[in-house]
């Protein structure tokens, strides 16, 4: 086994900055030991943007953000190494999820790209890079997500209790972990996207601050129940989904037959449709006794209020409070991922994405061969 430090870095859906976790990591444990959240700048945001909304890009442009972004992670990493006073020598690797821009695993040829050039991450940092997690499961069949089910399982567990966890980034997913069953997981749409999209159209705000906005609204009833119609909800697992779907265009059309609704009215009705997708598939799952929430929605105290509302009987609380910050949830993953490949074992859920089998993820870009340690 490949045990030692490990680096994650994690650039999600929302785009509110790149995750960077250190981790010692063995077979027994995953320690977090320090994280760092680098900021985006905004001309490679709204590049990002533009890509995953459709806009058409030149080859030149896509080439040229691949690399800006590969040297943004790689700033990334080197800042916390540089904060933690840690050398090349005493990181065994980096997982780095890279950005992703599309992500369409439904189509003719099913597909995911996850951009960064992970080749000037492990040339800036001397740091063998693991990456592209995603497509050895899409080319076994399956969704190529959501991949941190399995992370959830290693950690979070319990014998006799019930328990779910749920991720509210961009886009929400979720993870069964119900004592005796396979493990299974599976988004269950917009978590934050939506509520993002709309306050930034608006009021050009980032995020909605702890649902402030929403609260002054109210739930347009009529257009929940139209938005709940999408039958993408209704789709059975294994399903995953991202900005190519939930995004401004799509409230904008959910609105069409709504003229002249109050702004406030839709962001508090966004609110409840994340929380009620999210609650609903929690029921048809069956339920759970406890539901670990992580992600930046877990500071939302509208939606988690509005989740422990439609979820009586259940505990509601944040993976905070089992000692695991849930900000650095998803770069410890791509973490223990990146240990999982260099210890070749699988990092893939067949039940959770569909795939045919169990596969070693990902590509492997080392930073000296043979690799340290062989
Ligand atoms: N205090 C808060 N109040 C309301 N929302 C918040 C708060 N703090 C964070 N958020 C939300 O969390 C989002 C960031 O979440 P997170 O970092 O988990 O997303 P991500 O990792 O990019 O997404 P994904 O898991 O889909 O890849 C912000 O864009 C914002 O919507
Ligand atoms: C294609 C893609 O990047 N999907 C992300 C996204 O963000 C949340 C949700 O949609 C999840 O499916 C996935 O990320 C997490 C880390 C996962 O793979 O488990």
């Amino acid at each position: 086994m490949k045990s030692g430090r490990y680096i994650g870095v994690m650039s999600g859906t929302s785009l509110d900055g790149i995750d960077v976790v250190l981790a010692a990591i063995d077979e027994n444990m995953v320690a977090q030991q320090a994280s760092y959240c680098h900021p985006i700048p905004p001309d490679i945001r709204r590049d990002i943007l533009a890509i995953c909304q459709g806009q058409a890009l030149t080859l030149s442009q896509l080439g040229q953000l691949d690399t800006r972004l590969g040297k943004l992670f790689a700033d990334a990493v080197l800042t916390l190494m540089k904060q933690q006073g840690l050398s090349a020598e005493e990181i065994t690797a980096i997982g780095c999820h890279g950005q992703t821009v599309w992500h369409e695993p439904e189509s003719e040829a099913p597909n995911t790209l996850q951009i960064g050039d992970n080749n000037q991450l492990v040339a800036a940092t001397g740091v063998t890079v693991v990456g592209d997690f995603r497509r050895r499961d899409m080319a076994l069949g399956g969704q190529g997500a959501p991949l941190v089910p399995a992370f959830h399982q290693a950690l979070l567990m319990h014998p006799v209790e019930r328990r779910m966890v749920l991720n509210i980034g961009g886009i929400a997913n979720l993870s069964l972990l119900i004592p005796g069953m396979p493990v299974r997981g599976y988004d269950t749409g917009p978590g934050n996207m939506l509520m993002d999209a709309w306050i930034w159209r608006q009021r050009a705000l980032p995020y909605d601050k702890d649902g402030e906005w929403a609260r002054e609204g109210t739930v347009i009833l009529p257009l929940l129940q139209q938005m709940l119609t999408d039958p993408w909800f209704a789709r059975p697992a294994p399903k995953s989904t991202g900005r190519e779907y939930f995004n401004l265009g799509w409230i904008e059309q959910q609105l069409s037959h709504f003229p002249g609704v109050a702004p406030q009215d839709v962001q508090a009705t966004l609110a409840e449709l994340t929380a009620t997708t999210i609650a609903e598939q929690v029921l048809l799952s069956g339920g759970c006794e406890r539901l670990m929430v992580c992600g930046g929605g877990s500071r939302n105290p509208l939606v988690m209020a509005r989740l422990a509302a439609q979820l009586a009987g259940t505990e509601v609380c944040s993976t905070d409070e089992a000692g695991l910050c849930g900000d650095d949830m998803e770069g410890l993953a791509f973490a223990w991922l990146a240990y999982r490949t260099l210890s070749g074992l699988a990092g893939n859920l067949p039940a959770v994405t569909g795939a045919r089998e169990e596969s070693v993820l990902g590509a492997i870009f080392p930073a000296n061969y043979p690799p340290r340690g062989h």
